[in-house]
């Protein structure tokens, strides 16, 4: 261990400090046994009658770039210094892959990516998939499963697909591997993305914000914005 550390009280093997457990305060116990842990199918798991995603027939081409969908999204957007410049390219099928490079800005620890930059990631790259579907949609839920550490430095290689929609429910997963597409997978994320109409945003987000992103002279720029079908 670094002598600095060890004189700041870390330890080289790390132990988790536990209490007796006849110490531990657990208020429901004498109202009867722990509650069962949820059992069935959970909110990421697709209905029986959903269905399988269908491309949109205007989507991009399988390996054209996306581009920023809008300038100041803290995922993709040029004008955003810390943000993460996700850049997404269509796959085949309702599939996306992207590339995300850790800078010294994203960091957690020292030298390794923070978890909720690796969540923004995961959710940049499942958001891109419904410019495919030429659907507009937010995320409603994202779990996500933190496998290897990220160093700074690392180009994490993203694939996403949507697997299957129900109604305004759009499920979808992702994998984030180190240093290349093949590479051993760091992170990991499934999901589901709810259908919403323009007026979310429009009633939603601050009005400075909207104005001006609607002001915008350039149509296309207008429409991938607010994520809306051409
Ligand atoms: C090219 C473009 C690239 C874009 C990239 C962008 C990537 C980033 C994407 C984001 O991060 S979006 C920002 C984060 N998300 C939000 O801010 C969403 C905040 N939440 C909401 O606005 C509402 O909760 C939401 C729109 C998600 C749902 O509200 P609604 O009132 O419209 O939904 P409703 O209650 O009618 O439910 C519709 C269906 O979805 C289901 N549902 C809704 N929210 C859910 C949830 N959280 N979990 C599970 N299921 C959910 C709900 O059960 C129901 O299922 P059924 O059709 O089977 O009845």
């Amino acid at each position: 261990m670094e002598p600095s550390l060890a004189r700041c009280g870390w330890r080289a093997t790390a132990r988790v400090r536990s209490a007796p457990v006849s110490n531990v305060p657990n208020p429901g116990a004498a109202s009867g046994p722990a509650p069962s842990p949820p059992s069935g199918p959970g909110p990421l798991t697709p209905p029986a009658d959903a269905a399988a995603p269908v491309r949109h027939p205007d989507a991009p081409a399988p390996g054209e770039p996306l581009g920023p969908h809008y300038e100041h999204c803290f995922g993709c957007g040029e004008a955003q210094p810390h943000g993460l410049r996700l850049r997404a390219r269509a796959g085949e099928g309702v599939s996306i892959t992207a590339e995300f490079t850790v800078g010294p800005d994203h960091q957690g620890a020292p030298g390794l990516a923070h978890g909720g930059v690796l969540a923004t990631a995961l959710d940049e790259t499942l958001g891109s998939l419904n410019w495919l579907l030429r659907v507009v949609a937010v995320t409603g839920r994202l779990q996500t499963e933190f496998v290897r550490p990220v160093p700074v430095g690392t180009v994490l290689h993203l694939d996403a697909r949507v697997t299957a929609v129900h109604r305004r429910k759009i499920y979808c997963t992702a994998t984030g591997r180190l240093g290349g597409p093949e590479g051993p997978v760091a992170v990991r994320a499934d999901a589901l993305f709810v259908e919403v109409k323009v007026d979310h945003f429009i009633d939603n987000g601050r009005q400075e914000e909207i104005r001006a992103a609607m002001a915008d002279p350039d149509q296309f720029r207008r429409v991938r914005a607010f994520e809306v079908n051409p």
